[in-house]
């Protein structure tokens, strides 16, 4: 058939599921309207007057009750057209036609990310099925580390001389070595001739080899992060490197681009989205390809076809105009079965994304997605004179230049020149965006920790960019994610913190976003601005109603109420909702349960804390800073996580609110149990005795964590005791609070 007829992609809206999506909206918003009239009512109400303390708890509960139902409302974006792709690769034009892509990896302290890791996805990038003269891999530095540079050669060396001949000989699938030799793969193949596997123990050896070679590298260096250097771009694939070794055959090789940034202690370099913007310029006058695939340093390629997947987007002339970017799914290799700390975020790339993929397109997700340059660069590229393009990208006159140049494969010879190695430096110093819109309005947004969402809201989707997701079986590419409690709510304190700087800024995406996107886009970037502030009605729901069961006070209607049946229903109906997606997503009733206690973990602790820490920010009171995933494996902690039990060694910080909490409800549970059964009444108070019970349900690994663990992952008895001690001073006092103003 004529490949030139047949669509490269197919997109799939999800009927059934947007059919239960909206009568669920329907059902569930007019349950919300009855609860919101009672309250109201009950406010105004005169036949049984309230007395202070009823009217101000039941208000606090309001709150929450409104918070929750405004967080909600603006989820039901993402339920409205949920749709799935397909992508058909083969039926791409021949690779000659196929355009260029530069693929920017970041690493940034080699105390918490493993060498061999970071040249493991370094060597799968370098591996991906591609054209090679078409594919140029660019790995960022901000460590400054000669250890990177000197691993890299290693990575280099090994790539060309084995790794790169053996996948294209014989067809590898899975082009990270390390996961290659861990895995399955080739050990039961079904074309494993003698001669295959004398090569596979072949390339298994100079593996080894390679690997012990980088822990040397590692075991004679100081692995700290530099500060203070000037900037360092070096090609690898330089002719030493490749004369070096005489088994070296012809084999054609991706370009190979070590940078590492100037640093300068007392000069701010915005993180990742710093270094992604001196990627851009240096790759600029190096290979300056039309597309970019942004990559973290743990996140191997596990598909090598995922570049011309994308292509299939990126060359659809009916949607390649506006198409910014094609994101794929962050997917995690060390993910255990039960996944206690739901580390893969289920929720955000099985449901969420695919939701905005039925409007403008996901969000930028930090890692695995195919950008097209042009986007990053905004809108003043053509008919504009220079000096105005100046303003905008710096002063250097060579990059300017390539932004009408198209690139020639043959420029790798002349990549290493002596006056375009002075340019890239230039382009790498501190210095260079002094004075521009580097970062404000050009390449990836500074404002934000969380670079990727506001880069995505302001420079793509509110510039009109559309985005496609992308979620084939075979995951394209595998990072580690985190799978302990600490490193879980440290990352997400981070990302609660970035959020709401956006919130907090004129980019709030409910304010800058509605003349710009369309309502239902607008909605989805919103409930992610808005949503660290659940720890509003979730801290409100864990102690109030609580404290009033203690106080004999009322705080839902008694369960002979007809608004009782308002409320039962509301609770089940987010539930079920909850319930109903992920069992249609694949997840199990273990991965439900997971993810309502993590968002009840998370919310508590990380959205307080994170949401504290920006409005510090915000008044000038704290500087930001990035804490850096840590990726460097514990065994006791895998083995915990492993077990499905969660591992409470963390800061006090992070632990007290949990404890607190825990016990809070147990005590009141039980002070509710008993007074039902002492006054014979359980009908007024039915709800708050359930919501306790609901509480030290989903806390129950903190009970067990206090109670009945010895192992290293336990909860401290002195964090236990602080937490029995805060809770009775939280309960004496609210109480007393509660009787000085009830009549
Ligand atoms: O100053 C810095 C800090 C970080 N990084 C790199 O940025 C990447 C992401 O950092 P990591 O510590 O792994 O953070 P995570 O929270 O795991 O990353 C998620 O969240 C980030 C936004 O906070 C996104 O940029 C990431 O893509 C996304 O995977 C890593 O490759 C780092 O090496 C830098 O290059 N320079
Ligand atoms: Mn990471």
């Amino acid at each position: 058939m004529d490949n030139t007829t047949l669509p490269l992609h197919l997109s799939h809206v999800q009927k059934s599921s947007s059919i239960i999506n909206r009568s669920h909206t329907l059902l569930h918003s007019t349950a919300l309207i009855a609860l919101i009239y009672y309250r109201i009512a009950s406010f105004f109400q005169t036949t049984k007057p309230r007395d202070l303390s009823t009217t101000f708890t039941c208000l606090l509960v309001f709150t929450g009750e409104l918070i929750l139902s405004f967080l909600w409302f603006l989820g039901q974006a993402y339920r409205v057209r949920p749709v799935s792709r397909t992508v058909f690769p083969e039926r791409l034009p021949e690779n000659v036609e196929l355009p260029a892509v530069d693929v920017f990896i970041c690493t940034a302290d080699p105390s918490k990310e493993p060498t061999l890791e970071v040249m493991n996805t370094v060597i799968s990038a370098i591996a991906l099925d591609y054209p090679s003269n078409k594919l140029h891999v660019y790995l960022s530095d901000d460590g400054g580390c000669s250890v990177t540079l000197e691993a890299m050669k290693e990575a280099w060396r090994f790539a060309k001389g084995y790794w790169v001949p053996f996948c294209r000989a014989y067809g590898i699938k899975t082009r990270c070595p390390e996961a290659y030799f861990l895995g399955e793969e080739g050990n039961n193949e079904s074309s494993s001739g003698s001669e295959f596997m004398a090569d596979r123990e072949k390339v298994k050896e100079k593996y080894e080899n390679f690997k012990s070679r980088v822990m040397g590298i590692r075991q004679n260096s100081v692995l700290i992060v530099n500060r203070d250097h000037t900037a360092v771009v070096e090609v690898i694939n330089d002719v030493s490197i490749a004369e070096a070794s005489q088994e070296h055959k012809a084999v054609e090789m991706p370009l190979l681009v070590y940078v590492s940034r100037e640093k300068r202690p007392s000069l701010p370099h915005h993180f990742k989205a710093g270094a992604l913007n001196v990627l851009l310029r240096v790759s600029a006058m190096i290979s300056n390809s039309p597309y970019i695939l942004v990559l973290d340093c743990d996140m191997y390629c596990n598909d090598p076809t995922s570049a011309r997947q994308a292509m299939c987007f990126h060359l659809d002339p009916k949607i390649s105009p506006s198409l910014g970017f094609v994101q794929f799914p962050q997917k995690f290799h060390n993910i255990s079965k039960t996944d206690v700390y739901d580390s893969q975020m289920r929720f955000v790339f099985k449901v969420l994304w695919k939701g905005m993929d039925g409007l403008q397109g996901p969000c930028v997700s930090g890692s695995g997605f195919y950008i097209k340059r042009e986007a990053l660069y905004a809108n003043p590229i053509k008919d504009v004179d220079v000096m105005e393009l100046k303003q905008y990208f710096g002063p250097s006159n060579e990059f300017i230049k390539s932004f009408g140049r198209h690139y020639k494969p043959k420029d790798h010879q002349h990549s290493s020149s002596v006056t375009l190695m002075k340019e890239t430096q230039y382009l790498a110093s501190c210095a260079y965006e002094n004075e521009t819109k580097w970062g404000k309005e050009v390449g990836f947004l500074y404002l934000s920790l969380v670079e990727d969402y506001f880069t995505g809201l302001v420079n793509l989707h509110c510039k009109g960019w559309k985005s496609v997701y992308c979620d084939p079986v075979r995951p394209a590419f595998l990072g580690a994610g985190t799978t302990n409690l600490n490193d879980v709510l440290v990352q997400f304190t981070r990302w609660i913190s970035g959020l709401v700087e956006v919130t907090l800024s004129r980019f709030c995406p409910l304010i800058y976003g509605p003349k710009k996107m369309s309502a239902l886009q607008t909605m989805c970037y919103g409930e992610q601005a808005f949503f660290p502030f659940y720890f509003l009605p979730l801290w409100c729901f864990a102690t109030i109603p609580q404290l009033c069961l203690l106080n004999g006070i009322a705080v839902y209607p008694e369960a002979s109420n007809w608004f009782f049946m308002v409320f039962s229903f509301v609770f089940l109906s987010s539930l079920s909702k909850h319930i109903q997606e992920v069992l249609s997503t694949g997840g199990s009733m273990r991965s439900w349960i997971n993810e309502q206690r993590m968002w009840m973990i998370k919310s508590v602790t990380s959205n307080l804390y994170g949401s504290l820490d920006a409005i510090m920010k915000r008044l000038g009171m704290r500087e930001a800073k990035f804490m850096t995933t840590n990726k460097v494996i514990d065994d006791e902690q895998t083995r915990l996580y492993q077990m499905g039990k969660i591992d409470f060694q963390t800061s006090i910080m992070l632990l007290a609110p949990l404890v607190i909490l825990t016990i809070i409800n147990v005590v009141s549970f039980v002070g509710g149990v008993t007074r039902a059964m002492v006054a014979g009444k359980f009908s007024d108070m039915f709800t708050q005795v359930f919501l306790s019970l609901f509480i030290v349900t989903m806390g129950y690994p903190v009970i067990e964590g206090m109670i009945l663990r010895k192992d290293k992952g336990r909860i401290p008895p002195s964090v236990t005791i602080l937490s029995v001690l805060v809770s009775t001073i939280f309960l004496s006092l609210g109480s007393l609070l509660l009787s000085v103003f009830r009549k």
